[in-house]
């Protein structure tokens, strides 16, 4: 069978106007993971990321004419459902769906996370009786599956109960009982029945991250995956990489619970290309200056960095750099291997360090300490900052990492803003050394020219 260049999915939930949950998480999911997406609206809520303080519910004829709608024309190739709200929305999908017959993942929402009611009481039943058994993938949480079950989940034993209950009982084609709130560790774990057997999907547990619309993308990354034809276990495997990924770098808004980022799946690896770009024109012209710049790389080499961006930079794999570092050869440069993330750990340390005072810096460079360069960096107007590493306390000298930190916070100190320049003229094993900074690496390298050049 030809594959489709663009599978259709379709959402079937409540719009959140705080863009965290609902509709705008599911496009937003769709768009991430390369599918089009279509909408059938339920239910318009006013809501941010702490309260829901109004809602406003469609016609269910309404919400039957655009599945319909959207089917004639554009075609459906999977869904899911998210916030239904009232019974007869519940039936008007169920009726709908099961006509159309394209496979449909439910996630059966009842609370915001800010605790407010999105489904009414009088509708539960009707989500037990036509939403269950319509659906290929259900994803209750522990508190859904309670509902759902009505048993008590206490423990991963309940989860498989209550999973196997779902689908042997209720009609599911597959039941995935989440694991955020069962037996919190150091793993997320959920829980899947289907065909006759048991499911473990684990991922580390993300402390601090954003959890606001994770059941909605969750859900919609499945229904991304069944619309470009995966079967149900490989198409939940994803759903789970993708959902750990947008709570790990979730937007960091509002005052409640902050929104998941379904853009992190495309934003990072797209950051990541740009910034290896960025590195490799900067070296390209370091090449093309090799014999200026020859006296100026150190005994230890040179590296040329840049972070991806500030929301997303943690550790020294967020960096890029250059492996096996820039160093002397003949009367020019050589660069030593290909630019990599993680391959540079000291010029690395101090781009993250001086990103927390000033976002906008992401860049750097070392360069051998000549006291030359540092009078025409002053000359030119550059912020110009000495330390002397003779003062690197005690703390400092003996936890392996801490040294470059420490410089940054110094330098910080002492003019209150990231200068251009931070130079030492070195100590005891240690070789003297000038640090340029800047936005990105082409900056970085042309302010490194101006100074070496006469
Ligand atoms: C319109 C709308 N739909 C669904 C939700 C539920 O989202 P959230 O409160 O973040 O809970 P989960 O996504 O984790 O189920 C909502 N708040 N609004
Ligand atoms: C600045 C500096 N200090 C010791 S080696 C060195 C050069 C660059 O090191 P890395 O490749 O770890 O960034």
């Amino acid at each position: 069978m030809k594959k489709k260049l663009y599978p259709i999915a379709i959402t079937i939930a409540g719009s959140d106007s705080g863009g965290g949950a609902g509709i705008e998480a599911d496009l937003k999911t769709f768009a991430a993971l390369g599918v089009h997406g279509v909408v059938a609206l339920t239910s318009v809520t006013a809501q941010n990321t702490y309260q829901v303080t109004g809602i406003h519910d469609l016609p269910p004829e309404m919400v039957a004419r655009q599945i319909i709608t959207v089917w004639e024309d554009i075609g459906i190739d999977a869904g899911k459902t998210g916030m239904l709200s009232n019974s007869e929305i519940i039936r008007a999908v169920a009726e709908t769906v099961s006509k159309l017959g394209f496979p449909l993942v439910v996630d059966p929402v009842m609370i915001a996370k800010s605790g407010a009611p999105l489904l009414r009481p009088e509708a539960m039943n009707a989500l037990i009786k036509y939403m269950v058994p319509i659906a290929t993938v259900i994803t209750p949480n522990k508190h859904e599956a309670e509902k759902i079950t009505g048993m008590k989940i206490n423990n991963f034993e309940d989860a498989r109960k209550a999973a196997k209950y779902i689908v042997e009982e209720l009609g599911a084609t597959a039941a995935i009982v989440k694991g955020g709130h069962i037996e919190v560790g150091e793993e997320s774990i959920d829980i899947m029945y289907y065909n006759g057997k048991f499911y473990e999907f684990r991922a580390p547990r993300i402390v601090d991250g954003c959890t606001h619309g994770t059941g909605c993308s969750f859900s919609a990354a499945i229904a991304v995956e069944l619309a470009k034809g995966r079967d149900i276990v490989k198409a939940v495997k994803t759903a789970k990489k993708f959902i750990t990924m947008a709570i790990k770098y979730g937007v960091k808004v509002g005052r409640g619970a902050c929104p998941v980022n379904p853009m992190a799946w495309i934003e990072i690896p797209a950051m990541k290309y740009h910034v290896i770009e960025s590195v490799k024109e900067a070296l390209k012209i370091i090449i093309e200056n090799q014999k200026l710049f020859n006296k100026y790389i150190p005994e230890t080499g040179s590296n040329l960095v840049m972070a991806i961006d500030p929301r997303y930079a943690e550790t020294i794999n967020d960096v890029a750099g250059v492996k096996g570092r820039i160093v002397r050869y003949g009367d020019g440069v050589k660069i030593v291997g290909p630019v990599e993330f993680g391959a540079s750990s000291h010029m690395a340390r101090l781009v993250l360090t001086a990103m927390k005072y000033d976002p906008s810096i992401r860049s750097a460079m070392n360069l051998k300490y000549d006291e030359k360069l540092v009078e025409r960096a002053e000359k030119k107007g550059y912020i110009v900052v000495y330390i002397d590493r003779r003062n690197e306390p005690e703390e400092v000298r003996l936890v392996e990492g801490r040294s470059i930190p420490w410089i940054m916070e110094t330098a910080f100190k002492k003019v209150k803003r990231v200068p251009d320049i931070i130079y030492d003229t070195g100590d005891v094993g240690k070789e003297a050394m000038i640090r340029v900074l800047g936005k990105t690496p082409v900056e970085v390298v042309y302010k490194a020219l101006s100074i070496i050049r006469e």
